[in-house]
């Protein structure tokens, strides 16, 4: 019996070896080890770096209680204790941040006090400028507050020898004012993964030269090269490589002897120059080549010795929802970072949206919240692999899983807001 024709561009062709996309992304993360190493360095230095080791505060924040509003400090035992009453109290004195006062707070009296000022001993509660009066050096407080108000307890944002910040955490702006005001003048970070990449393709040109026939623009090294610097690894770009076997071998070689992962793009599909695999299998291993998704279908992952290799498709968009979907958790994990969940929300379908079941497409969206708080998202227009520019205006992928047919408007779909990783 002959066997029964089947279309190349089919993704549910009984024959096809694709993965499905959660089996690819579990591969790749189970074959990355993370890097150990660390290295020490001065904390502006350490923006986006992952902490190698927990930080144990030495101190307690606030390092002493203090007040949190311009008042005046007392015994909340002097409050009055009816509804209607007044109380009238001796000032003793002033305590102002950086030079506080030192004596004990009697009963009867208050102190002026400054926000971020030491709380004086024997206060315990602060009440507002605003609400008093001040005459010959008594203040005049009416009721209605409450016994420890306005304070701000040593230790209370935290305690010292509490962890700070945990092994594994990627150091944000926040982070670094926390580290500061716990006195830390540098870090232990994890060593940056390198990360090499290039692009094959007879077909590209660099920047700045006018294009002959049948040339295009290389976009791939530089929607790469932001998205690597943004996950803040140390990359390395290597240019564009010529699609020949030996001149790949030679690229692919190197950069492996000296990087921890090697991304490329282009050539990995079936075509006549596409070499990407049979030279990765001639170095090394792969572990498998077609996923069911779109864009990215054809994607060579595999190792050359301890490094990892991607072999991305070459269109762009393709580069991109690879990179996000599989390359990206696999650095965060080779570099040591614990993973921020990505937040996957529902939302409406605000017009149609194409799709072929038996494989997850992921496709460019924006978000709109209505006026009743619901979230719809509409697409960013032409969603082939090739167009950046609906990649550009997007802010989310909307993920339709491998079961999924054609969505009609007004369909739940579920995003992914780029916000968390993008
Ligand atoms: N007969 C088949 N043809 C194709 C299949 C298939 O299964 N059977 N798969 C298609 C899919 S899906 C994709 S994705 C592409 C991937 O092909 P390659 O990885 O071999 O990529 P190239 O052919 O080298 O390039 C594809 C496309 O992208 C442009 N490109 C490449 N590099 C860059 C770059 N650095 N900057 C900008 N644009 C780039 C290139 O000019 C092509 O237009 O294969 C399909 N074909
Ligand atoms: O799946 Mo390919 O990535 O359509 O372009």
């Amino acid at each position: 019996m002959n066997a029964r024709p089947t279309s190349p561009s089919s993704c549910q062709n009984p024959q096809d070896d694709a993965l499905p996309f959660e089996e690819a992304r579990d591969r790749i993360l189970a074959a990355v080890r993370p890097l150990e190493a660390a290295e020490r360095l001065p904390l502006r230095t350490a923006l986006g770096r992952v902490l190698a080791h927990d930080v144990v505060s030495a101190i307690d924040v606030p390092p002493y209680t203090n007040s949190a509003m311009d008042g005046y400090a007392l015994r909340a035992a002097d409050l009055p204790s009816h509804t209607t009453q007044n109380i009238s109290l001796r000032l003793a004195g002033q305590s102002l941040a950086g030079v506080g006062y030192r004596a004990e707070i009697a009963p009867g009296e208050c102190v002026r006090i400054t926000t971020g000022a030491l709380l004086p001993p024997g206060a315990d509660t602060v009440v507002i400028q605003e609400d008093v009066t001040v005459s010959e050096g008594r203040v005049t407080i009416g009721s209605g507050h409450r016994a420890g108000q306005n304070i701000r307890l040593a230790g209370e944002d935290l305690a010292r020898g509490a962890v700070a910040l945990p092994r594994g955490h990627r150091l944000n702006p926040a982070d670094l004012g926390l580290l500061a005001s716990l006195g830390c003048p540098e870090i232990d970070a994890l060593r940056r993964p390198r990360v090499a990449f290039l692009s094959t393709g007879d077909e590209l040109r660099g920047l700045g030269r006018p294009l002959g026939e049948g040339e295009i623009h290389d976009s791939n090294r530089y929607t790469l090269f932001g998205a690597l610097t943004r996950l803040g690894v140390d990359v390395h770009d290597l240019g564009v490589v010529p699609d020949r076997p030996d001149a790949l071998r030679e690229a692919f070689s190197t950069a492996a002897a000296t990087h921890d992962v090697v991304i490329s793009t282009g050539g990995v599909s079936v075509g006549d120059a596409d070499h990407t695999r049979e030279v990765l299998a001639t170095l090394g291993t792969i572990g498998f080549w077609r996923i069911a998704i779109r864009p990215g279908r054809p994607l060579a992952f595999g190792h050359i010795g301890d490094t990892l290799f991607f072999g991305l498709p070459g269109n762009p968009v393709a580069v991109m929802v690879t990179f996000y979907q599989l390359v990206q958790p696999a650095l965060v994990r080779l570099s040591g970072a614990t993973p921020n969940p990505r937040r996957q929300l529902r939302a409406r379908a605000l017009e149609p949206m194409r799709k072929r079941r038996g494989r997850t497409e992921f496709l460019r969206g924006q978000i709109e919240t209505g006026g009743d708080g619901e979230i719809g998202v509409h697409l960013t227009g032409a969603q082939g692999s090739g167009v950046l520019r609906s990649m550009s205006l997007a802010d989310c992928f909307v993920i339709l899983d491998n079961d999924r047919g054609p969505v009609d408007t007004g369909e739940w779909v579920m995003v992914e807001p780029f916000c968390d990783f993008v």
